[in-house]
């Protein structure tokens, strides 16, 4: 048998928390102004008055559960997670394992629609409408980034995903609910309050993301968390209408470690099963990552040496999930 891995459920470090919104109908200098803040306290933030229309949300949405109410054998012919395709438990190479099922694509149409030809065309088209749809609301966010940071070239972010070889990439993740998982794994007695708990299942471990920046929806079921700077872990309430924002690993190391990366991770403890889509704006694999010129001063070295998004994503898939990969590239001082 295998034994899923578990954590108590009343961890001391897990508290609610308010995490920044950011209202993107607001002016360009406030907007500018309240994500850089707000990436780098948090590297995390919820977006409001999006623009992402309802009914691609919706149709993608739908797709995604149909999907994965299809017998085993027909989501396996979408190719075992290699790492594109269908994938049951097993996270990457490395060993780590996951409460979930997924489906993980390149975010170009062709690879989406090779990838999932044993699927159907509707879900295809559908995918790539969306991925077209949070890709430009990656753009316009990271164009908010550099005018921010007063960077001059507004587009210098942006256009690494906007480029025709970005190795952006779409994932589909579904927690099945706690019912359905349950009976294997035995009660836990929490010295503190004396009494049996619920132990609490890992859906996605603890990790930052690699790439520039993560686009996150979910339906209305819960079990993200964030990592707070004080190591607290932050429950994030599911809000199926908006879209969460993650600085991944590239962007800390493209702005000299001044937006940080943030830890997250999924708890899949919930009654009803959970499904989030995630775009990950990623650079073109020859990409340097070179910090931008205005980000390097006297009182703020150089943090991390010469590398490329082909080196980064080499390191990230030979690591574990909750490897701290971006200091294998820190410069020697
Ligand atoms: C364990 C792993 C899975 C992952 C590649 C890695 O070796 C380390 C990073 C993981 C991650 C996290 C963010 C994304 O979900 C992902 C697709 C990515 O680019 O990096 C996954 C990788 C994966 O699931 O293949
Ligand atoms: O499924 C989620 O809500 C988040 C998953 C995640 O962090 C990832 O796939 O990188
Ligand atoms: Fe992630």
């Amino acid at each position: 048998m295998v034994v899923p891995s578990v954590i108590p459920f009343r961890s001391r470090k897990t508290r609610a928390h308010g995490i920044p919104i950011i209202d993107l109908s607001l002016d360009r200098s406030q907007l500018s102004q309240q994500i850089v803040k707000a990436s780098e306290e948090y590297g995390f933030f919820k977006v409001v008055n999006h623009g992402v229309s309802e009914d691609i949300i919706s149709r993608t949405e739908r797709q995604g559960s149909e999907f994965f109410s299809k017998p085993l054998l027909e989501k396996q012919g979408a190719g075992p997670a290699a790492p594109f395709g269908y994938g049951c438990k097993n996270i990457g190479f490395n060993g780590d394992k996951g409460e979930l099922e997924y489906i993980l694509l390149e975010a170009n149409p062709q690879s989406i629609s090779e990838t999932t030809k044993s699927i159907s065309s509707d879900f295809s088209r559908t995918v790539n409408d969306y991925v077209q749809a949070v890709k430009n609301l990656a753009c316009e966010i990271l164009d908010l980034v550099a005018e921010g940071l007063l960077v001059q070239d507004k587009s210098i972010f942006s256009k690494l995903i906007r480029d025709v070889n970005s190795d952006s990439c779409f994932r589909i993740n579904n927690y099945p609910p706690i019912s359905t998982i349950d009976s294997s794994v035995p009660n836990l007695f929490d010295e503190q309050y004396s009494c049996n708990v619920k132990p609490t299942r890992i859906g996605f471990g603890e990790h930052s993301d690699p790439q520039i920046l993560t686009i996150l929806r979910s339906n209305d079921v819960g079990g993200l968390e964030i990592c707070s700077r004080d190591g607290s872990w932050i429950p994030i309430p599911p809000d199926s209408n908006q879209f969460f924002v993650f600085v991944g690993d590239a962007l800390q190391a493209l702005t000299n470690g001044r937006l940080v990366s943030v830890r997250h991770r999924v708890l899949a403890n919930s009654v009803k099963p959970r499904m989030s889509m995630m775009y990950f704006g990623a650079p073109p694999l020859n990409a340097s990552l070179s910090p931008v010129p205005q980000m390097i001063s006297s009182q703020n070295p150089r943090l991390y040496r010469h590398f490329t998004w082909g080196e980064y994503k080499k390191a990230a898939y030979s690591s574990r999930l909750a490897d701290h990969r971006l200091n294998l590239f820190k410069n020697q001082l």
